[in-house]
């Protein structure tokens, strides 16, 4: 059996206005692993809200299928289509928090309110509310604030509140769009943070949708790329800021591992020089590389531009460097370093 929570195949959305399509997303098929942080990132309009609000069917595909945990949400083909019951849907619905960039609390109610406003329809009586809307404020770190207002609160904290809401009915999945679009990067970092203990104690499901690619780095294990509505690559965090090739890919991950952008920017003409990218994970590295290179194959490498990344745990180190020597030394040198564990590629740009 598949281990993802959310199974999306060849999921369509499209909107029609007057006369225009908008083909929002467009023949997606995707699995969100149960347990992973699971990041959706793309430039703005490239249709990660409208896909995930497939997910709890807040969003109707066009065409398609939806499977969540393991049941068919919502399938269509052809003319044909079957869902799930409306009384099904609105107890799965429990099972999907979300959370958005603006934190909708209820300005007029406390935040113990704003917190047992989520659990109106759990079927717990009001000191049961009480007591479960204190102990999600306590778990996220605001157990001192449950009659404090949202004014009172700063965005980072008015965002746990929200956060606390969306989790008091012990959902499965957390949806998170754009959640820390609006806070400073402190706040932001705390945030991200505690999404990521609440994955690692409970083992909650996060999707998290996000423009910020340092969000991704800092909590995903997987990333999608969306762009016009297609989900155009699919990895881990080194799949996706270091190895990809899609173009798409190499502009939302931005210029750190884009050595073609960034030497032409130099004024570097890299198909005159023999540039070599060595890419690497920090603590794999033992050994004095550049002396190596020189002492073994009598070969010296200029650095022309050096990185170092923190992609979830673990610390990529980027070197570009100009190998100066003779072909032979040269091949048994770039032999040595792969055999270090170091990613060699060489850069050329397509004639
Ligand atoms: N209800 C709607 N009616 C018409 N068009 C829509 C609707 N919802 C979304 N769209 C359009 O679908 C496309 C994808 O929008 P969507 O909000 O999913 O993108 P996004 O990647 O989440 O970007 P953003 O972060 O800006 O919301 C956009 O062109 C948007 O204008």
């Amino acid at each position: 059996m598949s281990n993802n929570i959310v199974q999306f195949k060849d999921v369509s959305v499209t909107f029609k206005q007057k006369k225009n399509v908008i083909h929002a997303v467009s023949d997606v098929t995707l699995g969100i692993p149960k347990g992973e942080i699971f990041g959706i990132a793309g430039y703005s309009g490239a249709g990660k809200s409208t896909l995930v609000r497939t997910i709890n069917l807040l969003q109707k595909p066009t065409d398609g299928e939806v499977d969540v945990f393991g049941k068919t949400f919502y399938k269509k083909e052809g003319d044909h289509v079957s869902s799930i019951s409306t009384k099904d849907l609105r107890d799965e619905r429990r099972q999907i928090g979300m959370i958005f960039q603006h934190f909708n609390l209820l300005e007029e109610q406390n935040v113990q309110r704003n917190v047992e406003f989520g659990l109106k329809h759990s079927g717990l009586k009001e000191k049961e509310r009480e007591a479960k809307a204190k102990k999600m404020l306590d778990i996220v770190g605001l157990g001192d604030y449950l009659k404090a207002y949202p004014s009172q609160l700063s965005g980072g904290q008015q965002q746990r509140v929200a956060i606390a809401r969306a989790l008091a009915n012990d959902p499965k999945i957390l949806i998170s769009d754009e959640a820390t679009s609006a806070l400073d990067p402190k706040n932001t970092d705390q945030i991200l943070d505690l999404l990521k203990e609440l994955n690692e104690k409970y083992g909650l499901t996060i999707i998290l949708i996000t423009h910020e690619m340092e969000a991704i780095k800092r909590i995903c294990q997987q990333v999608a790329i969306m762009s016009d509505g297609k989900v155009v690559d699919v990895g881990d965090l080194l799949e996706i800021f270091v190895d990809s090739k899609n173009p798409t890919t190499r502009k939302i991950v931005g210029n750190s591992f884009n050595a073609l952008e960034i030497l032409k920017s130099m004024n570097i003409d890299v198909n005159k020089r023999n540039l070599i990218q060595l890419t690497y994970l920090s603590a794999d590295i033992t050994d004095p590389i550049i002396v190596s290179l020189y002492e073994k194959f009598h070969i010296s490498a200029s650095i022309i531009y050096s990185n170092i990344e923190k992609l979830g745990e673990q610390v990529v180190g980027t070197l570009i460097v100009d190998l100066l020597g003779g072909k032979e030394d040269q091949e048994a040198a770039v032999k040595y370093l792969e055999g270090q564990n170091i990613k060699v590629t060489e850069l050329k740009e397509a004639e």
